[in-house]
C-alpha cells in the first residue's frame, strides 16, 4: 500500500519555496527586463482555481518517505539554489575572452542573455529534482518558464500547481499540469528552449516537435547503465554501494546501476554481499521497511515483473502487484538476450552478467547504446582509467553509484542515446543563456584595418598570416609590442593614403 504521509505542507515545503523566491527575486537585481510569456495561449497556463484558496494538509506525495524525499531530492535542490544566489552576479557578469593581435585594442566579451521562454517538462521519478532543478537554471538565465511537471506523480504536480504560484510570479512561472494531450498541446507553441527529463523514445517526439521552430533542447534521459565490479577491490564495500544505487527509490532512478558486470567467480560472493546489504538497509522484510519505496504505479509494475520471465532468480523476487511491491531482487547468470536486458530496468532487478574480464566487459558496454552513468569499481586505477578511456557515458563514477549527481562542478547529462545538454550549478545558467560573444570596437585606428580590406597584396596576406597564426605565440608583452608596432606601421600607411 501507498504510504501515507501526513503533512502540513505550508510548513514542510514553505522554506523549500521560499527560497526559490528567494532566488526569483535576486535576478531581479541582474536584469532590467524579464522577457514576457507570449504566443502561449493563457487558457494552457492559468489556474482554474485560485492558488491561495486551500492547501492539502494530508496528502500522498510518493512512495518514498519523507527523510528519502529530502535527502535525495529537495536538499540538493536547496543547496543549488544557495549556490546559484552567491553566483549569480558572476555568472551573468560579460566574461572577458582571450584577443588576437587585430583586435587587442577592442573589448572583447562574453555576455550571456536569457534565451526566452523555457518549457520544461518533467519526469515522475523525482519529481521536484527534474522540474525546480532546471527551473532554477531558467530562472537564474533570466528567462521565463513553463513547468509541466508529470502526470504519473499526480499528487506531487497538484502541489506543485498549488504552491510554487504562490511564491513566483505566476505570469512569468506557470505550472501546467495534464497528461500527455497536454504536454503535446504545449509542443505545439512556439518556445525559446525545451528542457525535457523522461524517457529516450518521447525525448525523440519532444526533438521532432522542437525542430518545427529550431527550438534548440535539453535531454535528460536515461539508459541501462552499467557497473563493473573488478576482481581487484573490496567486494564487500562494492556491493553496499551498488546495492545502495540500485534500490534507493526502488531502482527508480535515472542514474541507477542497471547491470553487474563481473568474472563468473565471483558472482556468488557479490550476491551474498548484496544480501547482506540488503538486510542492513532494509531489513529481513523490505514490505515493511520504511526507506524501502514502491513502483510507481501498476503499468510499470507489470512492465518490470515481465522481464522475470526468462531469469534465474538469486534473491528477492517476493511481489505483490496490488501494492505495487517489488522485493529487492538479483538475478544471476543472466544472459544478454534476455529480456530484463533489452531496455531500461527502472526497477529493483539487478542482474548479474560474467565476463571474462576487463576487456570483455568494455566491449560488452560498447554494443549498447551510450548510458547515463557507467560505474566502475576497482583498486587498480589502471582498469579504472581504461573502462574511462575505452567507453563512453553521460557520467562516469568510480567505486560509488549515484553522488556525482550530487555535485554541483560536474554537469549533469548524457550523450548520444542518454540525452543531449547538461545542467547543475553554472551548467544549468549556461544551457539555459544565450553566450552572446561581443566586440566593441573604437572609430579610431582605422589604419590597423588596412591589412584586411583590399586591394588584397602577398604583403598584406603574409602580414595577416604573422598576425594571426605566429603572434598568438608571443607572450602578453611581446603582443603588446607587436600591437605598437603595428600601429606605427599601419599609421606610415595611413598617412601615405590621405596625402
Ligand atoms: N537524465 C535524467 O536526469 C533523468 C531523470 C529522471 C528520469 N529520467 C529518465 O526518464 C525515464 C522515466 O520517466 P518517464 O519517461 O517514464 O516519465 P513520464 O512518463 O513522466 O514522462 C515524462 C514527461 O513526458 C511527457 N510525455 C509522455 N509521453 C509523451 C508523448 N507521447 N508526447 C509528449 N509528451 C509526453 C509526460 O507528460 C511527462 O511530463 C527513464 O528513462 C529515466 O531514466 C532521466
Ligand atoms: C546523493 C545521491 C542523490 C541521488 C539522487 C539521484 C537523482 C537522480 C535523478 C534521476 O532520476
Amino acid at each position: 500500500m501507498l504510504k501515507r504521509f501526513s503533512l502540513d505542507l505550508e510548513g514542510e515545503l514553505s522554506h523549500f519555496f521560499q527560497i526559490i523566491k528567494d532566488l526569483a527575486e535576486s535576478t531581479r537585481c541582474i536584469y532590467r527586463k524579464n522577457p514576457n510569456l507570449y504566443d502561449i495561449p493563457r487558457t494552457l497556463w492559468m489556474p482554474t482555481h485560485h492558488a491561495h484558496s486551500r492547501i492539502p494538509v494530508v496528502v500522498f506525495l510518493y512512495p518514498q518517505s519523507v527523510e528519502v524525499t529530502q535527502l535525495h531530492e529537495t536538499l540538493g535542490i536547496e543547496s543549488e539554489i544557495d549556490l546559484t544566489i552567491r553566483k549569480l552576479k558572476d555568472w551573468a557578469a560579460p566574461r572577458p575572452v582571450e584577443k588576437n593581435l587585430l583586435t587587442m585594442s577592442d573589448t572583447v566579451y562574453v555576455h550571456p542573455e536569457p534565451l526566452g521562454v523555457v518549457l520544461i517538462i518533467g519526469a515522475w521519478n523525482y519529481p521536484w529534482a527534474v522540474t525546480v532543478g532546471p527551473l532554477i537554471g531558467a530562472i537564474a538565465a533570466g528567462n521565463a518558464a513553463v513547468v509541466k511537471p508529470s502526470e504519473v506523480c499526480v499528487h506531487t504536480a497538484k502541489v506543485m500547481e498549488d504552491l510554487l504560484p504562490i511564491y513566483i510570479d505566476k505570469e512569468l512561472y506557470p505550472v501546467v499540469t495534464g497528461g500527455v494531450p497536454e504536454t503535446q498541446e504545449l509542443l505545439r507553441q512556439r518556445f525559446d528552449h525545451i528542457f525535457y527529463t523522461g524517457n529516450s523514445m518521447v525525448g525523440k517526439l519532444i526533438m521532432e516537435a522542437a525542430a518545427k521552430n529550431l527550438t534548440p533542447v535539453t535531454l535528460e534521459l536515461g539508459g541501462k547503465s552499467p557497473c563493473y565490479i573488478d576482481k581487484n577491490c573490496d567486494i564487500t564495500i562494492a556491493c553496499r554501494r551498488t546495492a545502495w544505487g540500485k534500490y534507493t527509490n526502488c531502482g527508480q532512478t535515472c542514474i541507477a546501476p542497471d547491470y553487474i558486470l563481473c568474472e563468473p567467480s565471483m558472482q556468488d560472493r557479490i550476491i551474498e554481499e548484496i544480501k547482506k546489504a540488503l538486510k542492513e538497509f532494509y531489513t529481513d522484510n523490505p514490505k515493511t521497511c520504511a526507506d524501502y519505496g514502491r513502483i510507481i504505479n501498476q503499468r510499470h509494475f507489470k512492465r518490470i515483473m515481465n522481464m522475470l520471465d526468462d531469469c534465474t532468480i538469486a534473491a528477492g523476487g517476493e511481489n505483490d502487484e496490488a501494492n505495487c511491491y517489488i522485493a529487492p531482487t538479483v538475478l544471476r547468470d543472466v544472459k544478454p538476450e534476455a529480456k530484463v536486458m533489452q531496455e531500461e530496468i527502472f526497477g529493483p532487478l539487478l542482474p548479474i552478467i560474467t565476463v571474462g574480464g576487463v576487456d570483455e566487459a568494455i566491449e560488452f558496454i560498447n554494443k549498447g547504446e551510450k548510458p547515463l552513468a557507467l560505474y566502475v569499481f576497482s583498486s587498480d586505477n589502471k582498469v579504472i582509467d581504461r573502462i574511462r578511456d575505452e567507453t563512453s557515458s553521460g557520467g562516469f563514477v568510480a567505486n560509488d553509484c549515484l553522488v556525482h549527481y550530487s555535485i554541483s562542478s560536474l554537469p549533469f547529462g548524457g550523450v548520444g542515446n542518454s540525452g543531449m545538454g547538461c545542467y547543475h550549478g553554472k551548467y544549468s545558467f549556461d544551457q539555459l543563456s544565450h553566450l552572446r560573444g561581443c566586440l566593441i570596437k573604437k572609430l579610431n585606428m582605422e589604419g590597423v584595418n588596412n591589412v584586411r580590406y583590399p586591394p588584397h597584396t602577398p604583403k598584406k596576406l603574409s602580414w595577416a598570416r604573422f598576425i594571426l597564426l605566429k603572434s598568438s605565440s608571443l607572450g602578453w608583452i611581446g603582443r603588446m609590442a607587436m600591437l605598437a608596432i603595428l600601429v606605427v606601421v599601419a599609421a606610415v600607411a595611413l598617412q601615405r593614403y590621405l596625402h
